[in-house]
């Protein structure tokens, strides 16, 4: 998503839609987009989607698919609806850190997982105040050293990067742990959740599946940690094609006989997978190189040149070990307040002579990932 344009005035309903009784309980609240009115859950009833909808046309109720993470803990918020295809909603007594959320309704993304699913959808969308740093889609052939380059990034930067934990359907190796490498899952319980939206992307690589789940994600970003994903050429195309901006990079072996080499030495394959993983390098090999897909290529010859590299790529240096980008001031949202918006602000008003603003004239991203770029301050008329 480009620049914000112009909000639609919120319309943010009562008891009653078009004659429908809308049965809104406490802490719930209303709001009509088209033909139909969004109710947004106030509990943590952990059984509710959260999400009703109404077709004012029909008055039939709808319990859509709800993806993205959605927030904890939902009790008092207040909502705005913009640019006709997304919700804002804001916690009260809330930390603006965790207070700014968006329920997309009918953006592009939306539009696209209807398609797929069939049913109605609607995926949450964490706001971060201030530029997140982009996530980081990491692509090679089997046994180039994406593993051993992330690694050296999370060990000595821990506090700054996260690892998107993937799901496959192939077995551990000897060292790896469930939860930590991979989540290691049944292709049956794969495929089912394939086909429920919970997957950014996914593929079918050396003969398993492979896939980044949304929550995989979200749970880095989180965290506050900048994103890694190791992901196979067709996932990088996946995310390319989705909404989720990201930096791509592809590590390309000094050769094809130092790239078997690796592979073989580091003995965690049978000889026949190791054939499997070598005729597939060729392909990836190729499309590694194919335009626009990739930002930077990084060649793996002497270990130590290449991470150095990766840093510069990345802009950081020696000295850096916390998070890149100042935080943001963390303010404290009060109990209960009111939106009204002028342009691309959002005023949070709440009866004291000092105004909290939510600016969004810099807001980026979205599901299926966070929307960034946001600023709250306290304005003092
Ligand atoms: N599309 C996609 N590819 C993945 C994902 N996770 C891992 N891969 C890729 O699957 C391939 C095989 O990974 P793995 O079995 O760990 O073997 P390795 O690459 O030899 O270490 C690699 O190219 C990974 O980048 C994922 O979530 N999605
Ligand atoms: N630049 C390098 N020179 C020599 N060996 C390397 C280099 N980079 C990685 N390796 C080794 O190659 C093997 C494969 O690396 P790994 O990180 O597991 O690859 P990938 O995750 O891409 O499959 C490992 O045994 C690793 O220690």
């Amino acid at each position: 998503m480009g620049k914000a344009a112009a909000f639609f005035v919120a319309d943010v309903e009562r008891s009653f839609s078009n004659g429908f009784d809308l049965k809104l309980k406490d802490f719930e609240t209303a709001v009509a987009v088209g033909s139909k009115t969004y109710v947004i859950c106030g509990t943590d009833d952990p059984t509710s989607s959260g999400i009703r909808i109404l077709n004012k046309l029909t008055g039939e109720w709808v319990i859509p698919t709800v993806l993205g993470t959605k927030p904890e803990s939902f009790k008092g918020h207040s909502c705005v609806l913009l640019n006709k295809d997304r919700i804002l909603i804001i916690k009260h007594n809330s930390k603006s850190n965790e207070s700014v959320w968006f329920l997309e309704v009918d953006t592009q993304f939306i539009r696209d997982q209807k398609k797929k699913l069939g049913t109605e959808v609607v995926s949450w969308s964490k706001g971060v105040i201030g530029n997140a740093e982009l996530p980081l889609v990491i692509s090679g052939p089997s046994g180039v050293g994406k593993g051993t380059l992330i690694n050296m990034l999370m060990k000595e930067f821990p506090s700054m990067f996260g690892f998107s934990v993937s799901h496959t359907t192939r077995a551990p190796r000897e060292k790896e742990q469930n939860g930590v490498h991979y989540h290691f899952i049944n292709r049956d319980v794969m495929e089912e959740d394939i086909r429920s939206g919970k997957f950014l992307e996914f593929a079918a690589v050396h003969g398993n599946l492979y896939g980044t789940s949304i929550e995989a994600v979200d749970v880095v970003a989180d965290a506050g940690k900048r994103c890694i994903l190791d992901i196979d050429v067709q996932g990088a195309r996946s995310v390319r094609a989705s909404s989720l901006e990201a930096i791509f990079i592809f590590v390309h072996p000094p050769s094809f006989e130092e790239l078997e080499k690796r592979l073989r030495a580091r003995g965690t394959e049978t000889e026949e997978q190791i054939h499997k993983r070598l005729r597939n390098a060729k392909a990836e090999l190729e499309q590694g190189n194919s335009p626009g897909l990739f930002d930077h290529i990084l060649v793996n010859n002497d270990l130590e040149a290449c991470y150095k590299q990766l840093k510069n790529i990345l802009g950081i240096s020696e000295s850096m070990n916390t998070v890149p980008t100042t935080p943001s001031k963390v303010l404290d949202l009060p109990v209960d307040f009111s939106l009204s918006q002028i342009n691309e602000k959002i005023l949070i008003n709440h009866g004291a002579a000092e105004q909290m603003v939510l600016d969004l004239s810099l807001m980026k991203g979205g599901a299926p990932g966070r929307t960034r770029g946001l600023d709250m301050y306290v304005f003092d008329p």
